[in-house]
């Protein structure tokens, strides 16, 4: 059984609809992307696991129970919107937070100490968090998150404000979790990261989930129109080849639009007939242009 199971969920507000039968499962050491355009329901959905709003439809299990407060515990999560008391200090709001999620005061005490040490910032733990800087207030906000080791993590856009060194330590912090055993349901609008980090995803449009399934699965439902092909000479012609549909030259050579898969290998044999070649490679879509081409399609 997996940790979270969201069984057909639905979700109104007064005739809108914000989720319309959603279903999906969460493994444990599994991270799921939850994925859709603005206005998609990610967060009511996002907001349904975490017990906040109740769905009209449906149901969501932890660990086979309803919410409760056993289940309370269970979860963490870092909001898109962060939200931390600008005057207080960070160590009383996050040991208070961990206190209500059941964690003893000493415990917690000790685990935002050793957290600290591992994000390389221990003076932290006597400032306000008025005192740093944006991205190190996320970083802080993402350890009241998982403080308490929840089961269960909800991250909503959890790298946006961060450098680039400190979206690489996040990452890796949230594979350390998916490697304990944490599941983890993963919100954002950057698919690289999805790409990195996700084997399963919804994609959701105006509250349908309109694709779903892993990564690998679902990329090798959509076309390959690719092409890279790099050559030690010039390849002449390129653009009359019979489906080829554009032709970019990039520094390493050639980028093709091509409308059929087939088109590739009478590409491979133009291009070896004019000499020896470097790089040939049918690309595969990437997230993002999956993502464009299926929410965009129906937004026509
Ligand atoms: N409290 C509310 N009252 C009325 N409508 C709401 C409420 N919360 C969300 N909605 C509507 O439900 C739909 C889904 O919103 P939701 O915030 O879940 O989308 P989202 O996918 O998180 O979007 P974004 O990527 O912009 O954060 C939207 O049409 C939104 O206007």
């Amino acid at each position: 059984m997996n940790p979270l199971v969201v069984n057909r969920v639905m979700k109104q507000y007064g005739d809108k609809t914000a989720v319309n039968g959603l279903s999906f499962e969460v493994g444990a050491g599994e991270i799921y992307g939850l994925l859709g355009a603005n206005g998609a329901g990610k967060t009511t959905t996002m907001r349904m696991v975490l017990g906040l709003i109740m769905p009209d439809g449906g149901e969501i299990r932890y660990n086979g129970k309803p919410y409760g407060e056993e289940q309370l515990r269970m979860l963490g999560y870092l909001p898109e919107e962060r939200g931390m008391y600008p005057k207080v200090k960070l160590s009383e709001q996050i040991v208070y937070l961990a206190q209500l999620r059941g964690m003893s005061r000493k415990d917690a005490e000790a685990n935002l100490r050793r957290w600290l040490d591992r994000f390389q910032v221990p003076e932290y733990y006597d400032k306000k968090v008025e005192e740093l800087s944006k991205g190190n207030q996320q970083k802080i906000q993402f350890i009241a998150a998982v403080i308490h080791r929840p089961q269960i993590v909800i991250l909503d856009e959890a790298f946006s404000g961060l450098d680039p060194v400190n979206v690489e330590l996040l990452k890796t912090t949230v594979k350390e979790l998916r490697d304990e055993g944490t599941s983890i349901l993963f919100s954002t609008h950057r698919m690289e990261h999805v790409e990195e980090l996700c084997r399963n995803i919804t994609i959701m449009h105006k509250s349908n989930p309109v694709l779903q399934g892993p990564i690998r699965e679902i990329k090798s439902r959509f076309p390959r129109e690719k092409v890279v092909l790099s050559a030690e000479a010039p390849i002449q012609g390129l653009e009359s080849i019979p489906g080829v549909q554009g032709v970019t030259r990039t520094e390493q050579g050639y980028l093709l639009q091509i409308a059929r898969a087939e088109t590739a290998q009478d590409i491979l044999k133009h291009a070896l007939a004019q000499g020896p070649i470097q790089k040939f490679e049918l690309l595969e879509p990437t997230l993002n242009e999956i993502f464009i081409r299926t929410v965009g399609e129906r937004h026509e």
